[in-house]
């Protein structure tokens, strides 16, 4: 049976645990209303059913055993009891009311793709139910039908709008979190989660630790715009040269480039190449022309412990090329 992870859904699980626990205790304050004042005992039980139901997955979401179908159920038997009782009751109760919560409760629990689905869906009972129940001259069926309708619609729109920019956060935010804001290569944080991934399906990796070579006398001399628009220019010379997927930007003017499953002579070949590229590479920002040169540190991945493990023995490496006059690769 699917679970439900707190890592990998923890809004929606947070949803369940509100829901749930917001059901059961609606429908344990109907369910005696229904059954010792209003006479009527079928919604009365259901919605005991329904109420112990819904304190059962709030304790499963609490203790981390909810399952997925239990949001289905749980919205599902919301749903068929909204009906129900608006079939059921005086039409001047108002119940057919609640059905216009629905829509939010179905966006915020699936997902704007389901939420748009299943709110299709109840439209038609919605009416019908309305349309059937309102034999009165008191109450003027089609006005109250196309006032429901217009409603269920606007609730409809907005909900869909909501979920649609949440999506749209979602995904910038995850851009944000994974990216170097000045360089666009991905950051540390996407770096760990590739040698997460790594370490999950058992590849080995090979890292190529490249730092630019006096740096800090770009900044001191020509103040740190330059410094910046040479960080930027470096990260494109090493997109131009491998897989722009593999970049990281570690900090400061360090970079890391994975490679996969490659021997480490040839990424040995490969650090030499990009290591060229650089120094042959004229870096033009705010009108100066600078030559600038990289060392880098090529160290193998272990499994297991990989990323600290092998980002100290590429810096091991680096330290070397540095120390062998920099402009140098080190395997
Ligand atoms: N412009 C700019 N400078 C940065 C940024 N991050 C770090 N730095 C600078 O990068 C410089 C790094 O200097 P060092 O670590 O001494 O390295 P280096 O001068 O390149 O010397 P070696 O690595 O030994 O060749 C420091 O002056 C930092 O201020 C940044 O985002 N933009």
């Amino acid at each position: 049976m699917m679970l439900f992870s707190k890592k990998t859904n923890p809004l929606r699980i947070s949803l369940l645990t509100g829901l749930s626990l917001l059901v059961g205790v609606l429908m344990g304050i109907y369910s005696p209303i229904n059954l010792f004042y209003l006479d009527m005992p079928i919604i009365g039980v259901i919605e005991i059913m329904i109420s112990l139901f819904s304190f059962y997955c709030f304790w499963c979401a609490k203790t981390g055993k909810a399952k997925v179908y239990q949001s289905y159920v749980l919205v599902f038997l919301t749903t068929f009891l909204i009906y129900l009782a608006a079939y059921s009751a005086d039409i001047r109760a108002l119940s057919f009311l609640w059905g216009l919560a629905l829509p939010i409760v179905y966006y915020l629990m699936f997902g704007e793709k389901q939420g748009f689905y299943f709110t299709c869906l109840i439209l038609l009972p919605s009416i019908y139910i309305l349309f059937i129940n309102s034999p009165s001259e008191e109450f003027i069926s089609y006005r109250a039908i196309v006032n429901y309708t217009f409603a269920h619609f606007f609730i409809w729109f907005l909900c869909h709008l909501y979920e649609k920019q949440h999506n749209q956060d979602k995904i910038q935010l995850q851009i944000m979190a994974h990216n170097d804001a000045l360089t666009g290569v991905k950051n540390r944080h996407a770096l760990e989660k590739h040698f997460k991934r790594l370490e999950k399906n058992a590849i080995q990796a090979n890292v190529l630790l490249v730092d630019i070579d006096f740096f800090k006398l770009v900044n001191d001399e020509f103040g740190h715009s330059v410094g910046d628009a040479v960080l930027i220019e470096v990260a494109k010379c090493l997109q131009s040269q491998t897989d722009e997927d593999a970049i990281y930007r570690l900090g400061g003017e360090e970079f890391v480039i994975l490679l996969e499953k490659v021997s480490i002579e040839d990424s040995r070949k490969k650090a030499e190449q990009i290591r060229h590229a650089i120094e042959q590479h004229t870096f033009h920002s705010h009108d100066l022309h600078l030559h600038l040169t990289v060392s880098i540190g090529v160290a193998q991945s272990s499994l297991g412990n990989a990323m600290i493990d092998a980002l100290h023995r590429a810096d091991n490496k680096l330290y070397q090329a540095k120390n062998k006059g920099r402009n140098a690769v080190c395997a």
